[in-house]
């Protein structure tokens, strides 16, 4: 099976590692820059468990060197993805899988939807559809990833906790192609569930993301700090609330209630959300992925969000000031 990671920052790195270490899958990875060369030069260092390993993986700058896969994964930021379009073309030929890793709403959203939206593209995430028409969205595997990763170095990935990658067909079909890369995950030492309803899984994730990341962003809070704070909490509360709405007019089953999922992230603890990182670090922010694709969603669906909206337009005008926005 070839497989290749385009993208191996935190979440790639530490997929393509495992997958290195476990040995049972022709790998590849594309990467640039320092990572790039600090990987050829001494391997890609994970630590896990306190402990450091060396995977040795074939590192390439550009993806005809390694040619047509059996699966690829695109573990790049979300605005990261349509610039690099050409640049992951060489990777596709006619069988090829994509999967997806980007948090937030993914650009495939209404393909095998089903539903009056059946086929829409959303603006937020792929502008003028150019995604849906390059990759193509037959070719997509989605996922939910829950391990939190980080690259504390070039060539130097450091997993702080979780393993599970939830896998799944848009149409929620149990396809040969899902279930083998899942056993080849498994066989990583990962976890891997294969969901007949990846995108309920897809929101219960974004309904965290859309809320705690602006705000954290906005506030510079924690998310134990965010939840304890009456004010903060109720905002979150609201903006969930609004998703909620959004999304169960989609039909997506919202398995838990609003207020466990937040009393779940205020267990997290002392974390700062990937925005809040991304802002302090001077780096481009998924603002559109997580929050405007959201928006979008309530327009679609004739939903309000008036507390998205001012959320939304606060944090974009804060990333802006910054250099942190980056739009499609
Ligand atoms: N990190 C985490 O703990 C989690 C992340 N996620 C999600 O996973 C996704 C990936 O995030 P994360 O891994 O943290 O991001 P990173 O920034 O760590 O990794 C993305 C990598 O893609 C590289 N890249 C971007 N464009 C190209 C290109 N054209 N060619 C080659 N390489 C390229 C980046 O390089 P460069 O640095 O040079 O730009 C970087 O190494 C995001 O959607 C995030 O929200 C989800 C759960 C947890
Ligand atoms: C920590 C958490 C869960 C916040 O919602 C997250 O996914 C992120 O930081 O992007």
């Amino acid at each position: 099976m070839r497989v290749t990671v385009f993208g191996a920052g935190a979440i790639g790195g530490y997929l393509a590692a495992k997958l290195a270490i476990a040995g049972s899958v022709d790998l590849s990875i594309v990467a640039r820059g320092a990572h790039l060369e600090a990987i050829k030069a001494d391997g890609l260092r994970l630590i896990e468990d306190g402990k450091e390993t060396v995977a040795r993986v074939k590192a390439v700058a550009r993806a005809e060197e390694v040619g047509e896969q059996d699966y690829v994964v695109l573990a790049l930021k979300a605005h990261s993805l349509a610039p690099a379009l050409g640049e992951i073309a060489p990777l596709l030929g006619e069988g090829t899988a994509v999967v997806t890793m980007q948090n937030g709403v993914p650009w495939w959203y209404f393909h095998k939807a089903g539903g009056a939206l059946e086929g829409t593209r959303l603006a937020a995430v792929d502008p003028g559809g150019t995604i849906w028409q390059r990759i193509g969205p037959e070719r997509v595997i989605g996922s939910v990833v829950y391990p939190a990763v980080e690259v504390d170095a070039p060539g130097l990935i450091r997993h702080v906790e979780g393993t599970r990658f939830s896998l799944g067909e848009p149409s929620g079909e149990k396809s040969e192609r899902v279930t083998a890369l899942a056993r080849e995950m498994v066989k990583a030492g990962l976890q891997a569930p294969v969901r007949e309803d990846i995108r309920s899984e897809i929101w219960v994730k974004l309904w965290g993301n859309l809320s705690f990341n602006p705000i954290s962003a906005l506030t510079g809070a924690t998310l134990a700090a965010i939840v304890a704070d009456e004010g903060t909490r109720a905002a979150a509360r609201a903006m969930m609330l609004e998703a909620q709405a959004i999304g169960e007019s989609l039909g997506v089953r919202f398995l838990i209630p609003v207020d466990r999922r937040i009393k779940g992230a205020g267990d997290v603890g002392e974390h700062k959300t990937s925005m809040l990182q991304d802002l302090e670090r001077g780096r481009p922010m998924e603002i559109d992925a997580l929050v405007t694709a959201v928006q979008e969603l309530g327009r679609l669906t004739g939903r309000p969000t008036p507390i998205i909206d001012t959320v939304l337009a606060l944090v974009r005008r804060l990333a802006i000031e910054r250099g942190c926005y980056s739009s499609l």
